[in-house]
């Protein structure tokens, strides 16, 4: 009897020892590893609100979302810049743990890795600006410097990036130093609707998904009009609706409202629009297509392929809130994020949404 006892005994410490270590594996593999897309980079643990203190972030995760109730204060145009702001305070350590630090889409390559096909997106825009070695270049919405990194080292050129977000200005500056690239990469914090830069000063400019965030398109257009040299070209990647969209079609309508929602979006403009407003402003159009378009790779296979991780990714935060190491509010951030996933790949698959909708536009020689 005494035997069995002290073997049932020591049966449970075992059993008890045993999920322990294995509750322990799990949340090291859930907390730590897990997650990652750019594995060294930001870790669950760091995850934040940017400039943002902790207690702040639940608070203004609900300013952010009040923006879009009715009367919507996202329609009066002074209000977007720190709107925006407080956008990118609560999703770039999230954007950066779960996708990388190039915050953008790009069409599936056959047989390449995200990160191959996302750095020939990048690339694409020197060939098409045709940039050399030594020469200013202008990224319009730099993020945390994924793709001004990548188009720096490909071309060689001096690349300045501006920024809305004073934190994104701090992470793209540690990632240039950590990759060597300080000489040839600046960010400047500032709004990209008045910039602090001289007329005719960079010899090419580009934007990567950022000026969708611009109330007036034409606004941000001018500016960089404004300080390209002339004869020199502009490229840009714009969020639009498609000719597909229909107005009157609300599975339509509701998925583009849920994508301006998840994604700090004054209101998105369609294909037809951008081009135009380019002309307006005194560009040149050089090219004005969708590069979504086939034989382009749908671009958001990526978003629909990550579905399981983002059940992970809840998981993670939720547990990192409740145990008071990541803040409050990032809950509710996650899940803001996690429907937009799901409009955006509606919207790609409905064929109605673009997000990479190509400009390539010159200032004309005879301005000066
Ligand atoms: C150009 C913009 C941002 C584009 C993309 C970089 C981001 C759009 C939606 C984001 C994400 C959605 C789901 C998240 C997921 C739930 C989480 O677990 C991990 C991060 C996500 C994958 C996140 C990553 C960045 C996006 C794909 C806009 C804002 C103009
Ligand atoms: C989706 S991110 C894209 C970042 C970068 N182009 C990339 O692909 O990684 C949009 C960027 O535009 C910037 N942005 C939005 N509105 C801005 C404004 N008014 N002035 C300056 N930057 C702005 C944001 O701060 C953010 O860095």
């Amino acid at each position: 009897m005494e035997s069995g006892g002290g073997m049932e005994v020591w049966m449970s410490w075992g059993m008890f020892w045993g999920v322990m270590g294995a509750m322990g594996a799990a949340a090291y593999y859930l907390l730590v590893l897990a997650g990652a897309a750019e594995r060294k980079g930001k870790r669950a643990v760091d995850l934040g609100g940017g400039s943002i203190t902790r207690e702040q972030v639940k608070s203004s995760y609900q300013k952010y979302a009040s923006f879009f109730e009715k009367p919507k204060q996202i329609e009066a145009k002074d209000n977007v810049p720190n709107f925006v702001d407080t956008f990118y305070n609560l999703v770039t350590d999230i954007y950066e743990w779960g996708w990388g630090q190039s915050f953008h889409f790009s069409p599936a390559v056959p047989g390449r890795s995200h990160k191959e096909s996302t750095r020939i997106h990048e690339e694409r825009v020197v060939d098409l600006l045709g940039v050399k070695p030594g020469q200013k270049v202008l990224d319009v919405g730099c993020g945390v410097g994924g793709p001004m990194r990548a188009i720096a080292s490909y071309s060689q050129s001096h690349v300045t990036g501006i920024t809305i977000n004073d934190y994104q200005v701090a992470r793209a500056r540690s990632h240039n130093k950590k990759a060597g690239l300080d000489e040839i990469c600046e960010v400047v914090c500032g709004n990209f609707l008045q910039m602090p830069f001289e007329d005719s000063s960079f010899d090419g400019a580009y934007s990567i998904e950022a000026t969708c965030h611009a109330p007036e398109l034409k606004d941000v257009y001018s500016e960089v009009f404004r300080v390209l040299k002339p004869g020199h070209l502009y490229v840009t990647y714009e969020w639009v609706t498609t000719p597909l969209f229909r107005a009157d079609n609300t599975l339509h309508v509701e998925c583009i409202h849920g994508i301006e929602h998840g994604d700090a979006l004054p209101g998105l403009r369609s294909y037809k629009q951008v081009g135009e407003i380019a002309k307006q402003v005194g560009f040149k159009v050089l090219e004005d297509k969708d590069l979504a378009l086939p034989p382009a790779q749908p671009w958001w296979t990526r978003l629909k392929m990550g579905r399981l991780a983002y059940y992970r990714n809840h998981l993670v935060i939720a547990l990192l809130s409740f145990l008071g190491i990541a803040p409050k509010g990032v809950v509710d951030v996650h899940e803001m994020l996690f429907k937009t996933a799901d409009h955006l790949t509606r919207g790609g698959e409905m064929g109605i949404f673009s997000p990479m909708h190509l400009l390539v536009l010159q200032k004309p020689e005879e301005c000066s």
